[in-house]
């Protein structure tokens, strides 16, 4: 079953559980029944508490996940992360995220010793400095007008993150007040209709361009990045550059060849990897620039927050080592392959697509560490939308055909809360009727007995059975502001960690995108010589010449 532990007792325990459960049929209706079981699979932490439950775990079973995650040494795996060992061992580097939200005065060293906090600092206040010269109107454009608007040039990791917490602010009170009127887009596709829809409405005189890139090689960025600055040299003349357009990298020597001066970098470091980015210059950038570096340090210390509670809390009370265990035993015991992600507050629109990234690339693997094959799948495919919205799309699915495990999330409170005079409930309660009632209806069902008490013709009870025991956990948070945010973050980025642990694969490298990028070059490449020469198209497969031939006419 489990490649990394397949010989350990505990993993040997959980594949006996799993297959007594399938022979068994145990049902999640008789799970539910046990409270004493359900007492333990709750747990509150500072405002945030987890709900599973609803998972397929019987009460014996849990011990053996726990288990688990001591005979993977999960806690040293914990412990090489934090103190900067190269845990991502295919690129040599240290995994020190957390030390891009770590307190001024904390120290969390690489793996040659240096104090990277120290680092993060010494960007932050660069940015801190900038984004308020920006923002006051200090630094104006080379017109002499206040640079109101943002378009940030960036894709995959230096795009997804920062649009989840862009999105997840723009309705936030305070962080809204503080934007004050300002705009921030988003450029990542080198589809030139995203030129479009990013600029729509924008004027280059009132523009910042700021280019996230950790390599500054990515095609898409850099073409992206050529567009914006003839779209604001062909108005104001390329000397505006330098007053337009700045850069977030770790490669200075590439920004400064492209044309912004080293004082216009905002710099980052390798053991940052791209989708675990979001608390470095890549976000911090932008979103204090829309929303003023106060609300991003809240963000940072949310994230902070959740980085200590990982590293201090024991296992059983540990919100991002049981998410994970729970994923492990989805996706390799009770083989799931998919995974929902179901925020129950549209602000949280771009969770999803951000998880997306940061779960499927840093988990999506075939080897182990050690190059060996892995004996099962490891990371599900993640996939969401927010409630109630896909209940009306995907939930059918969930419901009555695939089993998909699902994780709920809710608020305790709107961000924007309406009550109309003579309605039942107020707006959030409406929806958040829905958080409560989904889970249920996923684990319960409805029996054909239920559908006969009910009435229902015969015909049409197989129709309308819900055969349930389908799993899902459920997290309840107060609610959704920068603080809150940052420890949402937090808790996703580590429950990957965990699985990644257990699975014992290297969840910080990506070797997965090269091929693609590859081939795209010795594409990129035909395409320029027939269309500016008229070459034939050769050196490729049957049906890519014929496809590429019939683009070309
Ligand atoms: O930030 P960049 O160097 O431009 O990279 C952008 C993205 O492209 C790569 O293909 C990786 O798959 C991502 O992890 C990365 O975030």
């Amino acid at each position: 079953m489990l490649a990394t532990a397949e010989k350990t007792k505990a993993a040997q325990s959980l594949a006996t559980a799993a297959s007594a459960m399938a022979q068994n049929e145990v049902h999640l209706r008789d799970l539910m029944a046990d409270e004493a079981r359900c007492m333990k699979m709750i747990v509150e932490v500072d405002g945030m508490t987890l709900d599973f439950s609803r998972q397929r775990i019987p009460a014996e079973v849990l011990p053996h996940l726990l288990d688990l995650w001591s005979e993977v040494d999960g806690a040293g795996k914990i412990q090489a992360m934090k103190s900067g060992m190269p845990i991502n061992s295919t690129e040599d580097r240290s995994v020190l995220h957390h030390a891009l939200r770590a307190a001024r005065e904390s120290v969390y060293r690489d793996k040659d010793g240096v104090n990277t906090v120290e680092l993060v600092w010494g960007v932050l206040d660069k940015i801190k400095a900038f984004s308020e010269k920006v923002r006051n109107g200090e630094w104006v454009g080379a017109t002499g007008k206040a640079l109101t608007d943002v378009v940030a040039i960036g894709i995959g990791g230096s795009y997804l993150g920062p649009e989840f917490i862009y999105e997840a602010l723009r309705t936030d009170k305070t962080a809204r007040e503080s934007a004050g009127g300002r705009r921030l887009r988003f450029l990542a596709n080198v589809d030139p209709i995203d030129v479009t829809r990013a600029t729509e409405g924008l004027d280059p005189e009132t523009t910042l361009v700021v280019v996230v890139s950790k390599t500054f090689t990515t095609a898409e960025t850099m073409l992206n990045a050529r567009t914006m600055r003839e779209w604001i040299s062909k108005k104001l003349g390329s000397d505006s550059v330098a007053k337009h357009m700045v850069a977030v990298s770790t490669n200075t020597e590439k920004v400064v060849e492209f044309g912004i001066g080293q004082e216009n970098i905002f710099g980052f470091w390798n053991w940052v990897g791209g989708r675990y980015s979001v608390c470095s210059a890549v976000g911090v950038v932008p979103l204090a620039l829309q929303y003023g570096f106060e609300v991003v340090a809240d963000f940072l210390s949310g994230a902070r927050a959740m980085d200590d509670h990982f590293f201090s809390a024991p296992a059983e009370a540990n919100l991002p080592v049981l998410m994970g265990l729970v994923g492990v035993w989805n996706a390799s015991y009770l083989g799931f392959p998919t995974r929902a992600l179901l925020p129950y507050c549209q602000a949280l629109l771009k969770l999803a697509p951000h998880i997306q990234q940061v779960d499927m690339e840093s988990n999506g693997k075939r080897v182990k560490v050690d190059g060996s094959e892995l004996q099962s799948d490891a990371g599900p495919v993640n996939f969401g939308e927010p409630g109630t919205n896909g209940q009306h799309s995907f939930y059918q699915l969930m419901h009555q055909g695939r089993v998909v495990p699902a994780d709920f999330i809710g608020f305790k409170e709107s961000q924007q809360p309406v009550e109309l005079e003579g309605e039942v409930v107020a707006n959030h309660d409406e929806l958040m009727s829905n958080f409560f009632a989904q889970p249920d209806a996923l684990a319960f069902g409805k029996t054909a007995e239920e559908c006969r008490a009910q009435g229902i013709p015969e015909n049409l009870v197989p129709h309308k059975v819900f055969t349930g025991n389908r799993p899902s956990s459920s997290l309840l948070i107060t609610k959704l502001d920068a603080f809150q945010l940052g420890r949402i973050l937090s808790l996703f980025e580590h429950r990957t960690a965990v699985e990644g642990f257990v699975w014992g694969i290297n969840s910080f490298d990506q070797w997965g995108v090269e091929l693609g990028k590859v081939l795209a070059t010795q594409v990129r490449s035909q395409l320029s010589k027939s269309r500016k020469e008229g070459a034939s198209v050769s050196g490729f497969n049957y049906s890519t010449t014929k496809m590429m031939q019939s683009y070309l006419a």
